[in-house]
């Protein structure tokens, strides 16, 4: 079957990282994607600033919006601490199978639950079908104009407790305007802009962190 990035991708994982350390997954695709192929991960530079919200909030429940590789997914699941869930969503079935293997073989399968399907259908099933009462943390790096729906979507499903953090990548780069006026003006947020660049990039890109205030 014809090869694709994310499958070199994987391939590099399986040659370069060592099974069960996360540390050495996440450098192996940082890698491959600085110096063989450009992938849009949330990479090294975003991916410290991703670590120190993570570990200063310790949540017990949280949510990624596009899963992708996997290469967010590990960065989170290997922070979190012993009896916490990372679920993340995923629609595309071919980038939802290497992502299991990435996951995998970074060892934090026991901290993930891979959902394939849109965020749209899943959210909503997440009281009744996961057994989430709320959401402690959530990760948005999906389809940009996918942001904000999403975000009220889960205003209306009440899976936001008092306090919980989204973070948001791409906010300048590919951009998400119609999610930051809204974030940004709400009085349910208190936000704050986290100044980076693109993965493996000199482009200005940037984090915003959103605290709902219930
Ligand atoms: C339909 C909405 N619901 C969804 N539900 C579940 N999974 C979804 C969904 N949308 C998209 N996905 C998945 O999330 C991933 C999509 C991510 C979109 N990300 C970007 O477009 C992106 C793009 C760039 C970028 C920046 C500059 C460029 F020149 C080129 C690209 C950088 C990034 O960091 C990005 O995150 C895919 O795996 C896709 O299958
Ligand atoms: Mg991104």
């Amino acid at each position: 079957t014809r090869s694709t990035r994310p499958k070199r991708l994987l391939r590099a994982v399986q040659k370069n990282a060592t099974r069960g350390d996360p540390l050495s997954v996440i450098s192996a695709i940082d890698h491959f994607c600085r110096h063989s192929e450009w992938a849009m991960n949330v990479g090294d530079e975003k991916g410290s600033i991703l670590d120190s919200v993570v570990s200063e909030l310790n949540p017990n429940t949280s949510l990624e919006l596009g899963t992708y590789c996997g290469y967010s997914t590990v960065r989170i699941a290997r922070l979190l601490p012993p009896g916490a869930r990372l679920i993340t969503l995923e629609f595309n079935p071919d980038y939802a199978a290497v992502a299991r293997q990435v996951i995998s073989w970074a060892g934090v399968q026991d901290k993930v639950e891979l959902v394939e399907g849109p965020s749209g259908d899943l959210i909503p099933q997440m009281k009744e079908r996961f057994g989430v009462e709320t959401f402690d943390f959530v990760f948005l790096d999906h389809w940009k104009d996918r942001y904000l729906p999403d975000t009220n979507l889960l205003e209306e499903c009440g899976l936001l407790r008092k306090g919980a953090v989204l973070l948001a990548d791409n906010v300048i780069c590919p951009g998400t305007p119609e999610y930051l006026a809204y974030i940004r003006n709400s009085p349910r947020y208190e936000s704050r802009y986290f100044q980076s660049h693109l993965e493996y990039t000199k482009v200005e890109d940037g984090l915003e962190k959103s605290v709902f205030l219930g």
